[in-house]
This record gives C-alpha cells, sequence and structure tokens, in this order.
C-alpha cells in the first residue's frame, strides 16, 4: 500500500487538525465539522495529481487554451456518522463523483472493551472500472475499513482504490496495509502512536462522530 502523510510536509492542514484535537476548540461542533470538510478538501487537491489527465481544448473569449483534466470516474464511498462532513469536503473538489454511503458501527457487547463492527445500511453505484474513495475520519483498528470494503465487493471491482482518512493509529494503518490490495493508496492527514484498551486513538481527538454530530446512546 502506498501511504501518503499529508504530516510529513508542514502545511495550513496542521492548523485545522489542532483545531480539531484541542479539547476546547472542538466543543464548537460546526468548526468541528468544516475542520474535517477542510481537511477532506485538501486530501482530496493532493489525491486528484495522482489521477489520469487528458489533453483538452478550452474555448475562451479571446483564444483557445490547452489544458489537462482528470476524466475519472469517481465513486465516494464514506462511513456513517463521522465520514460525512469528510465525504462533503472531497465532494467538493470531486463535483461528478457518484457517491455510496455504509454505516458500520461499533457494537458494544458486555464488554466494553471488545466490540464487533455491524454494517446495517448500504447504498453504492456499480463499481466496477471505477476509482473508489472511502472515507472515514478516523482509523482506529482499520476494522470498519475493511468491513466496509468487505460488503461493497458485490458492486464491482475498482480500477483504484484509495482510503482517505483524518487521523490513523498506526495499528489501523498496519492492519489495512495487510487487508487491502497492494496498489491501494492510503492519503491520511496524520498518524497517531497507539490505541487505548477501548480502540480509541491516542493522543487523538476523541470520538468524532459525537462531536461532530452529538452523543448517542449505546447501542
Ligand atoms: O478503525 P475502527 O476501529 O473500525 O474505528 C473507526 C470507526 O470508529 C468510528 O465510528 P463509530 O463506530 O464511533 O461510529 P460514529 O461515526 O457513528 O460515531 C469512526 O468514525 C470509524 O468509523
Ligand atoms: O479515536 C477514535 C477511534 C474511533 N472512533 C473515533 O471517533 N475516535
Ligand atoms: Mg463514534
Amino acid at each position: 500500500m502506498q501511504i501518503n502523510n499529508l504530516s510529513e510536509t508542514p502545511s495550513i492542514l496542521n492548523t485545522f487538525m489542532s483545531e480539531l484535537r484541542d479539547k476546547t476548540v472542538q466543543k464548537d461542533s460546526m468548526r468541528f465539522r468544516r475542520n474535517i470538510e477542510r481537511i477532506g478538501e485538501i486530501i482530496g487537491y493532493e489525491l486528484s495529481k495522482s489521477l489520469q489527465f487528458e489533453t483538452h481544448t478550452i474555448e475562451t473569449p479571446l483564444g483557445n487554451s490547452e489544458t489537462v483534466l482528470h476524466q475519472s470516474d469517481i465513486v465516494l464511498c464514506s462511513i456513517l456518522r463521522a465520514g460525512v462532513p469528510l465525504h462533503n469536503g472531497l465532494l467538493n473538489y470531486f463535483d461528478a463523483a457518484e457517491n455510496a454511503f455504509i454505516s458500520a458501527y461499533r457494537q458494544h457487547k458486555n464488554n466494553p472493551e471488545s466490540f464487533e463492527i455491524i454494517v446495517e445500511y448500504l447504498a453504492c453505484p456499480n463499481l466496477d472500472g471505477k476509482i473508489l474513495i472511502l472515507a472515514d475520519p478516523m482509523l482506529a483498528t482499520g476494522q470498519s475499513m475493511v468491513a466496509t470494503f468487505e460488503a461493497l465487493k458485490p458492486f464491482g471491482t475498482p480500477k483504484e482504490i484509495h482510503l482517505v482518512s483524518v487521523i490513523g493509529a498506526q495499528q489501523g494503518v498496519d492492519y489495512v496495509s495487510k487487508a487491502f490490495r497492494a496498489d491501494t493508496k492510503l492519503w491520511i492527514a496524520t498518524i497517531d502512536e497507539k490505541l487505548n484498551d477501548k480502540g480509541y486513538i491516542i493522543p487523538g481527538l476523541g470520538d468524532a462522530g459525537d462531536l461532530a454530530f452529538g452523543n448517542k446512546l449505546q447501542q
């Protein structure tokens, strides 16, 4: 897997990331969602450089301009709930993308330290020969990304697979690296050191779904 860790080059992205992590600033849920969306826009721009381009002629009022434009059939799939603002950020740049949504959540049974990933809702177009972008801001154990990809398999075989995330734990990055095919590309804003015993990324930012959309009752 090719891992593109955007934090390796300091940029304005660090400002958005620090606001997501800051325990005071992150209480502003509108700013929290918008910062995830802004990171989605930045990652979309970086990812776009890896797409295939074709030459086009654009007629201006005063002449012709030769330019290269990407021709890719993109399917943007995000994992509910926390994937929504990241999805919006990517869609802000990939105007013509098709869209898929999947619900994947952690179900804790009696033991709060163990969980399984439950997939209940899935809406997806045909994926054959397309560029699939799977978006989830938190890559903790990596199980949600992998469960999602398994659920998408009946919808076809994408030409390219890109994983987009905001914060990953090294363990989750290693897990998806093994589970996805070798030509998959990961685009991630930063990679943190570890997980705690409840599967939260440390230092991370807390619960992205709750920070973006409010608390939910445990099922
Ligand atoms: O890599 P993993 O260990 O699978 O964990 C990451 C998942 O956990 C979070 O979702 P959560 O279950 O909290 O749902 P939510 O978005 O509805 O809050 C997050 O948005 C990812 O989908
Ligand atoms: O740290 C984590 C791990 C999973 N989901 C989150 O929202 N945060
Ligand atoms: Mg959550």
